[in-house]
């Protein structure tokens, strides 16, 4: 499903990612962890094809990640959702409807279980932290793409909506979808992972299969003073 070969990303004179390589099959579940600064996000906006590499390829379902081809194989859950301040819930939920030919009736329903099931009339720029990430999660993937990417999705989320959302992910998973997941906090996510990556610096340092333990599990085996993922345990100097 994903082929990263040899990317390199430079900002300027920084160096975000360095020649990374990985390979994904068809629906396996991948936690992407690191410290702040690590490379996560860049490493998702080149394969949600928001970015294109310095060097190097990423493709997705076969295509060039950046190709139009690309866009429904995927949906990007971003940290901070990409949501018009000035339209309603249904608006914003039914323009990208419109861009998917995806009914709005079927994404309202996806509201149903939500603390927006009756605010579909408020504005975006009307809600809460907490509520623009439910609408974002439900913006982005309510094409029912193949390979799911999630920049921390539940930052901001209550404790409901956080076992909503693990339903759905666990749901995601089941039905065979590819998901990369990024997050500092795994333990809701925990058992889900076929698969952990650990970047530092730019640089994926772990690639390993999580069949029989979670992901807590195995990082604590892997990284027992816990370097590789807190950056105070860096210093700032990691950090550039
Ligand atoms: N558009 C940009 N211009 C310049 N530098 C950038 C840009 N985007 C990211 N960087 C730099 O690339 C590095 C990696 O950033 P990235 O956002 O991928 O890290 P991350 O692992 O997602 O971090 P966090 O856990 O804090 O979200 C950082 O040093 C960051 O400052």
């Amino acid at each position: 499903m994903i082929e990263v070969a040899s990317v390199t990303v430079r900002f300027d004179n920084h160096t975000a990612l360095s020649e990374a390589s990985f390979t994904t099959a068809h629906g396996e579940f991948v936690c992407l962890v690191g410290h702040n600064g690590s490379g996560k996000t860049t490493l998702l906006r080149l394969l949600a094809g928001l970015a294109e590499p310095s060097t190097g390829q990423v493709r997705v379902a076969g295509h060039a990640a950046t190709d139009p081809s690309a866009r429904t194989v995927r949906g990007f859950v971003q940290a901070e959702p990409p949501l018009y301040d000035f339209l309603t819930v249904r608006e914003q939920l039914s323009f990208v409807c419109r861009l998917y030919g995806v009914p709005l009736r079927s994404a309202l329903e996806r509201l149903e279980h939500t603390v927006l099931a009756d605010r579909h009339d408020a504005l975006v720029r009307e809600l809460s932290l907490g509520m623009r990430k439910q609408l974002g999660i439900v913006a982005a993937t309510l094409h029912d793409p193949a390979l799911v990417l999630l920049d921390e999705p539940a930052n901001a989320l209550d404790a409901a909506a956080v076992g909503a959302l693990r339903t759905t992910v666990r749901d995601w998973r089941a039905q065979g979808r590819t998901v990369v997941l990024c997050t500092h906090d795994l333990a809701w996510a925990d058992d889900l992972a076929d698969r952990l990556l650990v970047l530092q610096r730019g640089r994926v340092v772990h690639d390993i299969r999580v069949a029989d333990e979670t992901v807590t599990a195995a990082l604590r085996r892997l990284d027992p003073t816990g370097m590789l993922t807190r950056p105070e345990a860096h210093g700032a100097e990691a950090l550039r």
